[in-house]
């Protein structure tokens, strides 16, 4: 799995990754120009605009440098604007500006006179992870001119101007498409910046998982091929009570529909068996919207602990009798889900998480964090508060939405990078109640079932998105869900 380290730490990743391997951190360097230019291939091979690389000082612009090489060798039109002499600049950005083929036209950003248009590209290799101050004079001047044309823009490693693990104070580049080199630095994945980073795309550069590891600050990025370890496999003989018998809470007056909508995931999530507890007037709606659900009666509420898991919340409505909320945490001693109004009603009494079993997993989104835990100035922060609130209460705290994060009660943080922004549509949360609730039913560690719900369902996200786009509804993300396991191939 990749561990996502701080920017300072990134330096002394690479020297301990090219002492390792012995090789130059020039070396290095030519594996991120060429994983680029493997992407920009790729991507934008049908575009013929020309090329202009802006290259800062530093070895981003050296990345930069030997980029506007691999480009022009392989016929494209390139220019390369520089803001510092050469004598300036790092080690591996000289020895790459001695190899540049003379096709390549070089001008000072001095002389430059910003004629770009729609169909060019802008590359922005001014700052990467070393930037240690916000930008000013001749580079704040072409930023601010770069923001206000239109053409392709690309920003390599993280958007200039953008510090690699806190906040933007002042301006930065304004790319379409950031393609960041062997992990997402941190400060990608806040949504203050999402003006900047435009799509983020990791590509790798040859330094293992592995590798990294050993610079590991308990930062972890989940991508698609990390997913298959977290799950458990099913034999032949299995039967409907190893997949799980689930019990779901929620549903009130006027919002069943959360309960449908919840249920259902389940259901296509793999449980064996899935009852609700809704409100009496409901029932016919549920038994009709989702034939294979069981409507809990007084019989299944008292045999509680029969249950292999639980979900809280969805559509419950924040009447419910709190005496009766307590009693369920308090009788049930396993891990088990809680979302919306679950959620809010902690947040109106917070003495009572004390009864939340340890080892829940707990799926606010951001406004029912700020209920449970208070405002926070910015991303960076409610990250921290996000962490906390999980060590303290002894749970898993799933953060929704863009880069969903996963805390865990020994501090760990796990970012997703399914799902899009089409899924922010109502009842896709409750969706994502019955695919965790489903998972941790069918035996999964809470960690494991938070992971693969957060995951499997920003993928149902994605194939919904395929066909609808802005169209999505949850239940376009429902019955995509299936397909999420022969996508990942999952048994
Ligand atoms: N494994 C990897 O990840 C690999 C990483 N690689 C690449 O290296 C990049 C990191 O390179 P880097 O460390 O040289 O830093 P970078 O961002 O180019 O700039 C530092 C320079 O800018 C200056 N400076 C700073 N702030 C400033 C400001 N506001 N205004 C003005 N100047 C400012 C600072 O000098 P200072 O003025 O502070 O003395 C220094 O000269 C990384 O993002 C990736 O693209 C790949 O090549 C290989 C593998
Ligand atoms: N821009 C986005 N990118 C990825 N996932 C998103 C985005 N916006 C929303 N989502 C996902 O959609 C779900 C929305 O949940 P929630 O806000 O609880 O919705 P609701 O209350 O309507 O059910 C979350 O799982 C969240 O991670
Ligand atoms: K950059």
């Amino acid at each position: 799995m990749l561990s996502i380290i701080s920017g300072d730490k990134v330096k002394l990743l690479d020297a301990a990754f090219i002492k390792a391997r012995q090789m130059r951190s020039l070396d290095l360097m030519e594996n991120a120009a060429k994983a680029f230019f493997v992407w920009f291939e790729r991507m934008f091979s049908a575009i013929q605009g020309e090329i202009f690389i802006f290259s800062g000082p530093g070895n981003n612009g050296g990345d930069g440098v030997a980029i506007a090489r691999l480009l022009a060798e392989s016929g494209k039109s390139v220019k390369l604007i520089f803001f510092q002499d050469k004598e300036q600049c790092s080690p591996d950005y000289q020895a790459n500006f001695e190899r540049l083929p003379s096709k390549v036209k070089v001008l000072s950003v001095l002389d430059f006179d910003f004629q770009i248009t729609e169909n060019d590209f802008v590359l922005d290799c001014i700052f990467g992870v070393g930037i240690n101050r916000p930008i000013e004079g001749v580079y704040l001047e072409a930023v601010n001119k770069l923001n206000h044309i239109s053409c392709h823009k690309i920003s390599v490693d993280i958007p200039s101007g953008i510090p690699s693990d806190n906040i933007l104070q002042g301006e930065a580049f304004k790319a379409e498409h950031t393609l960041t080199f062997q992990f997402p630095k941190f400060s990608l994945l806040f949504p203050e910046h999402a003006e900047y980073t435009g799509r983020i795309h990791v590509v790798d550069i040859g330094i293992p998982d592995e590798f990294i590891l050993n610079f590991n600050e308990g930062k972890f990025f989940l991508r698609r091929e990390d997913i298959s370890r977290f799950h458990k496999k099913f034999h032949a003989f299995s039967h409907k009570g190893d997949f799980g018998r689930i019990m779901l809470f929620g549903g009130s007056v006027g919002k069943v529909g959360a309960m449908v909508l919840s249920s259902k995931a389940a259901l296509r999530t793999g449980s064996g068996l899935v009852h609700v507890q809704i409100a009496e007037s409901e029932r016919a709606i549920i038994q009709t919207a989702v034939p294979e659900v069981m409507v809990a009666g007084a019989q299944e509420i008292k045999k509680l602990k029969s249950f292999d898991a639980l979900g809280i919340g969805p559509g419950w409505g924040t009447e419910v009798d709190l005496a009766f909320y307590c009693s369920l945490l308090k009788r049930y001693h396993k891990p088990l889900v809680i979302d919306a109004d679950g959620l809010n009603l902690l947040a109106k009494k917070p003495e009572n998480l004390k009864y939340v079993p340890k080892g829940s997993v707990l799926t606010p989104h951001l406004k029912e964090f700020q209920r449970l835990a208070g405002e926070a100035k910015d991303h960076k922060e409610r990250l921290e508060k996000a962490r906390s609130f999980a060590r303290e209460h002894g749970v898993y705290l799933v953060l929704k939405g863009a880069f969903t994060s996963i805390s865990t009660p020994q501090g760990e943080q796990f970012f997703n990078s399914s799902g899009n922004q089409y899924m922010a549509t109502a009842g896709s949360g409750d969706v994502l109640t019955g695919m965790i609730t489903s998972f941790l039913g069918q035996g999964y560690p809470p960690l494991n079932a938070a992971i693969c719900g957060v995951f499997h369902h920003g993928l149902a996200g994605e194939m919904a998105a395929l066909k609808k786009r802005r169209g999505v509804i949850a239940s376009d993300i429902i019955e995509c869900v299936p397909g999420t396991f022969v996508e990942l191939n999952i048994e």
